[in-house]
């Protein structure tokens, strides 16, 4: 090895004993059962229902309980522990209301102090005390340790662990404590989580979605079609900031735009409600059940706003689609074709008659253009985006910790597809004179993604190309995050019949079902295809219609979360998470999710049933993972520094 490295290294480990004592410790970990990695996607703004899945760790908490006290408690009280453990406060004040009387009270707080310490040896005894410790709040940390570290046999017999607990809650801390230990356990429970895409549109939180994963402590993102549409919008392509309004007043979220990205959009409210008063039908919000009785006018106003930006969407879109026929979109210019005097227009021999006439703020002669006080709006909102700090913030950090697919532990990860011809080919992409496919497609427009980042960071403008680019990802026939043959927008808009509204899938979606595309698909990207898994999300599983999320015998799993509740009617369930932990993977099933109020005072986590994936013989250890090895480089060139210790090469340094 390098002796420059090794001078490095020497630094850090400047004596043979402690060269001795990392590799001990290396080599203990890569010997532990590998952590748990949790699965979700396609969670679309549905703030309330992503925590309770985290917290909850997809079943995986009321597994441990069930595996440590099916003997002592009975289904409702092992359920109870579980809520304890999801929402600690809540279910503390809950008791505090139904118990009146001080000795009850503090009985129900010892027995739940045992349990919960309990359960938090049972989560942390797959790590070393080193990473258990660096989880332990500050606070409390040396009664957490003690209580964790022990052998519990032994404590409890001497009546030590009542001691501590008895002071615990004789002290007043036991709310602060059982909240502490009840995070704990949430955070040993889950060693890293991937979102496999859409956090964004349709419910009403997706930026507190994102303040939870800043703050969750392992992390990655493959970032969705919807999440893409929101960056391309934070750095500044019109037509992308133009489909966010657009889909923001359709499903009535206008409030993440004004309150908590901070865009005050009155102009655009006054421009839409002058420009469009009387918006057809079709542009009438889609609300959630708890809106339904929202004001007509309010719903008008929505209404307006939707086909104000539907309007200046399309033109910009057809803007883009001519400038670059690179794209292959021509069909998709809908102002371009339509027959102003008819009101129809032609496609592949059918003429299609339009369902409605009002289009007040276009040009018959140029449909195209923007009117000047388009033009205004549009320049207004651009404005806004880039002065959002929040929204900056969000999107560094979808940066930061995303991608457009990930190689994890063996197993592939992406949110939409790999495009595909019917014969199961990788679909060439042509751009500028070159080609792209199968990894070199996702690499192409990660390259595009990150350097348009770069530009606008550097405050420049981004050029045709990137901005062509990026709206194509969001809607474009070969993009991977999009894989369907169009987006029909407009036709579900203008157009009654629901023949034109069809939006074909890439072949991807069928072929997928067969182990030789799974194994092409793996191939392409490095991996065995005889141990890898493909996790995909973004298409909901339509269960219902017995559809199965689990593809190719295995192979590939389709985890669409299912949270978006406007689309629940679809998947007839609610959707699907996957925990993949050393003893293999399995799949969860969720049921809808009523609202956390609801799930403290029953006390259900809403997973009806596991379905087991794949089961290795032998319990999986960090030393096969990623991470492992890395570990194992690592004592490698422990081994090579403590050969230069022993040869004199280098010198240890006694402090
Ligand atoms: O139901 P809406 O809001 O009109 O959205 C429908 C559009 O959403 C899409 O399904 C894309 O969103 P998803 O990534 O969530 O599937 C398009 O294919 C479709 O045109
Ligand atoms: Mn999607």
């Amino acid at each position: 090895m390098d002796i420059k490295y090794l001078d490095l290294l020497a630094k850090e480990f400047p004596t043979k004993k402690s060269v001795i004592t990392e590799v001990i410790n290396l080599n203990a970990i890569l010997a532990l059962p590998k952590g748990t990695e949790h699965f979700i996607s396609d969670v679309h703004g549905e703030f309330e229902a992503f925590q309770h899945i985290l917290k909850n760790g997809s079943g995986r908490i009321r597994q441990k309980i069930a595996y440590l006290y099916h003997d002592e408690l009975d289904s409702t009280e092992q359920n109870s522990l579980a809520t304890l453990i999801y929402y600690p406060q809540e279910k503390i004040n809950l008791t505090k209301d139904l118990i009146d009387n001080d000795e009850k009270l503090n009985d129900w707080y010892q027995k739940q102090l045992i349990r919960l310490v309990t359960v938090a040896q049972e989560v942390s005894s797959k790590y070393t005390r080193s990473k258990v410790r660096k989880a332990i709040p500050q606070e409390y940390s040396y009664v957490i340790e003690e209580l964790l570290f022990t052998p519990s046999r032994q404590k409890q017999m001497s009546g030590y662990y009542n001691n501590v607990i008895e002071t615990i809650v004789t002290l007043g801390i036991a709310d602060d404590f059982i909240v502490e230990m009840s995070c704990l356990i949430q955070r040993l429970t889950i060693d890293h989580l991937h979102l496999v895409g859409d956090i964004y549109d349709r419910g009403p939180e997706p930026d507190k979605i994102i303040d939870s994963l800043m703050s969750y402590h392992s992390v990655d993102i493959q970032w969705g079609n919807h999440d893409v549409l929101w960056m391309a919008a934070a750095l500044g392509s019109t037509v992308c900031q133009a489909n966010v309004l657009r889909i923001s007043s359709r499903y009535n979220n206008l409030d993440i735009i004004e309150k908590q990205y901070g865009m005050s959009i009155r102009f655009l409210v006054d421009f839409a409600n002058k420009t469009y008063p009387n918006p057809h039908e079709s542009f009438w919000p889609k609300l959630a059940d708890e809106d339904s009785d929202m004001p007509h006018e309010k719903q008008r106003e929505l209404a307006s706003i939707q086909q104000a930006m539907a309007m200046i969407q399309f033109k910009l879109e057809g803007q883009i689609i001519e400038k670059q026929p690179d794209l292959n979109m021509s069909e998709r210019s809908h102002f371009s074709k339509i027959d102003f005097n008819l009101y129809n227009y032609v496609h592949n021999g059918r003429t299609f008659q339009l369902n409605q006439q009002d289009f007040l703020s276009v040009n018959p002669k140029n449909p195209l253009t923007l009117t000047e006080e388009e033009s205004k709006v549009v320049r207004n909102l651009s404005e806004l985006f880039s002065l959002s700090d929040k929204l900056r913030k969000h999107v560094d950090y979808l940066f930061s910790v995303g991608s457009m697919y990930l190689v994890y532990n063996g197993n592939l990860l992406y949110h939409g597809c790999i495009p595909l011809d019917s014969k199961g080919e990788f679909k060439e992409f042509k751009f500028n004179d070159e080609s792209y496919s199968g990894k070199e497609l996702f690499d192409f427009f990660e390259t595009v993604l990150r350097e348009s980042y770069q530009a606008y960071s550097n405050g420049c403008k981004l050029s045709d190309d990137q901005l062509a680019l990026l709206w194509y990802l969001w809607t474009g026939e070969l993009s991977p995050l999009f894989g369907k043959d169009k987006m029909t927008t407009f036709e579900r808009y203008f157009i009654q019949d629901k023949e034109s509204h069809v939006e074909v899938k890439n072949p991807y979606y069928f072929l997928r079902e067969e182990e030789e595309t799974c194994d092409n698909i793996l191939i392409n990207f490095g991996l065995n295809p005889d141990t890898a898994h493909i996790i995909n999300g973004h298409t909901p599983v339509k269960e219902v219609k017995g559809e199965s999320p689990i593809k190719s015998d295995g192979k590939l799993l389709v985890i669409d979360g299912g949270f978006s509740k406007p689309y629940q009617s679809t998947t007839g369930i609610a959707g699907y998470t996957l925990l993949f932990n050393s003893y293999g993977m399995e799949i969860a099933v969720h049921q809808a999710f009523s609202g956390s109020d609801e799930a403290i005072s029953k006390g259900q986590d809403l997973i009806s049933v596991k379905r087991d994936i794949y089961q290795p013989s032998n319990r999986i250890l960090v030393s096969q993972t990623d991470i492992g090895r890395s570990l194992q480089e690592q004592i490698s060139d422990l081994l090579d520094l403590k050969t230069a210790y022993d040869q004199g090469i280098l010198q240890e340094k006694s402090n």
